[in-house]
């Protein structure tokens, strides 16, 4: 864990080089991602299994590799009702949000005459990853899936890795309404789904998180398949003051901490005794937690403490551009509303962000490696897209036409030109 002091002369440079850290996929991962990728290409799903019996040790066949019918209905059959009544909780929770980000489809026609609009349709197949290597996460298969349903979506190919395909998993399948699941993970399940791979059929889009190598595979995919963001090693920062409880606040620094050994958590606050407490309350947590080890080398490799001025703490959140922001004090919308680069924004001292993780009903696959600063995170817009429609007439195409045919023109394409001038009326 790396403490920052804000008031040191060094801060500026020591800082930006820990933010620098964690720009894109690490050149090793990537090397990894990308061999796997050339090989699924050429080699199909025979290199496929191959990926699986190296990295997840287990031996799957063009016959066991798709997960039965039968066995999606006896899996969620094994998922406890308290689960159970949970996922269904979850799930009405993240089509409500979702629903509600439906835009809608626009036509007028301008001073011109000319018809204008657009319409938005759905995406024909996409392919959903829902992580499987540490933990289950029966949670992203509602977040991956749930907003899918929603757009209307066709199908849906959803890939897991093997070996932790638990009851929730399948029970929150169910409730999603897929049918169609692959045990498969990692890079070589992304490439199965962008490429095709014997009996799985290429997707038009692969959405969902994952570990480094699934990230950086996605990232190498992007324009073969669309992709939704580079939702990768999970990440939290939290902004809190001395009245808060040093144990909550260490235990949401740790809920981010235990999904990976690459995850990050940052405090930032303003008070060193404050920050000491939590310090001793997350050393203390880390030795009693079944995911202790994952927590600890996270926290020890890319964990930090800043002590700063509160005030100051929007322009750092913005320059971390984390996945998730908590802001644990007393009016947490006047820092937060300063806020422009974050996945998602938990406001208050009851509002950890293991809320949004499962049932906000807002969506918990968010970018990260600072790529908030660019992409949102998962929604109705990626599964679906916007065509644009125009109609002239001969009045409307008569004031567009010469326009037309005189840019084509200054551009040197004369077919273009003749497109247009073709059609106006012959000037003598
Ligand atoms: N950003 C988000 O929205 C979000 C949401 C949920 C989870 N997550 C993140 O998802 C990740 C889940 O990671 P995970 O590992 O538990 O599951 P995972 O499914 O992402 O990765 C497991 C797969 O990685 C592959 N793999 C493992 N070691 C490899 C190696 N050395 N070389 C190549 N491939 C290898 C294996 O094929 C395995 O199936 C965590 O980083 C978590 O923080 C992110
Ligand atoms: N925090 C993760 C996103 O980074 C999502 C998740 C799923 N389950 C628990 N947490
Ligand atoms: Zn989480």
């Amino acid at each position: 864990m790396r403490r920052f002091d804000f008031s040191s002369p060094d801060f500026a440079r020591a800082f930006k080089a820990f933010l620098d850290e964690r720009r894109g996929s690490p050149a090793d991962v990537d090397a990894a991602a990308r061999d796997v990728l050339e090989a699924v290409k050429h080699g199909g799903l025979d290199a496929v299994l191959d990926y699986t019996r190296r990295f997840d040790k287990v031996d799957l066949t063009q016959e066991t590799v798709r997960v039965t019918a039968d066995e999606i209905e006896a899996g969620a059959a094994e998922c406890s009702a308290e689960v159970r009544e949970a996922i269904a909780f979850a799930a009405e929770r993240i089509r409500v949000y979702h629903a509600r980000q439906r835009p809608a489809d626009q036509a007028w026609t301008d001073e011109a005459g000319v018809e204008l609009g657009w319409r938005w349709t759905p995406l024909e197949a996409v392919g959903v990853y829902v992580p499987g290597g540490r933990a289950a996460y029966p949670s992203t298969v509602l977040m991956n899936a749930v907003p899918a349903q929603v757009a209307g979506v066709d199908r849906i190919a959803m890939v897991t890795p093997p070996g932790k395909l638990q009851p929730a998993v399948l029970a929150a399948a169910k409730e999603a309404g897929v049918t169609e699941i692959w045990r498969i993970g990692g890079a070589q399940a992304v490439a199965a789904l962008a490429y095709g791979a014997g009996p799985i059929q290429p997707v038009d889009k692969i959405v969902g998180p994952g570990n480094a190598y699934v990230t950086a595979a996605k990232r190498r995919l992007y324009g073969v398949v669309g992709i939704d963001a580079l939702a990768g090693p999970s990440e939290i920062v939290v902004v809190a003051d001395k009245d808060n409880n040093p144990d909550w606040i260490a235990a949401d620094l740790l809920s981010q901490a235990e999904h990976d050994p690459a995850a990050q958590s940052i405090l930032i606050t303003d008070d060193e005794a404050f920050a000491a407490a939590v310090e001793a309350a997350v050393a203390a947590r880390l030795k009693t937690l079944s995911t202790g080890e994952d927590a600890a080398a996270s926290w020890r490799d890319h964990g930090a403490v800043i002590i700063a001025p509160l005030d100051e703490s929007p322009a750092l959140v913005d320059a971390i551009a984390p996945e998730h922001v908590e802001f644990a004090t007393e009016n947490p919308e006047t820092l937060s509303d300063r806020v422009r680069h974050a996945g998602a924004i938990f406001l208050g001292r009851l509002t950890p962000e293991a809320i949004g993780d499962y049932v906000a009903g807002s969506n918990h696959v968010l970018p990260t490696s600072r790529a908030a600063r660019f992409q949102s995170g998962l929604s109705i817009y990626d599964f679906i897209k916007r065509t644009s429609i125009v109609k002239c007439d001969a009045a409307s195409f008569g004031i567009l036409g010469p326009h037309t045919a005189a840019l084509a023109q200054a551009e040197g394409l004369p077919a273009h030109a003749l497109s247009a001038s073709i059609r106006l009326p012959s000037k003598g």
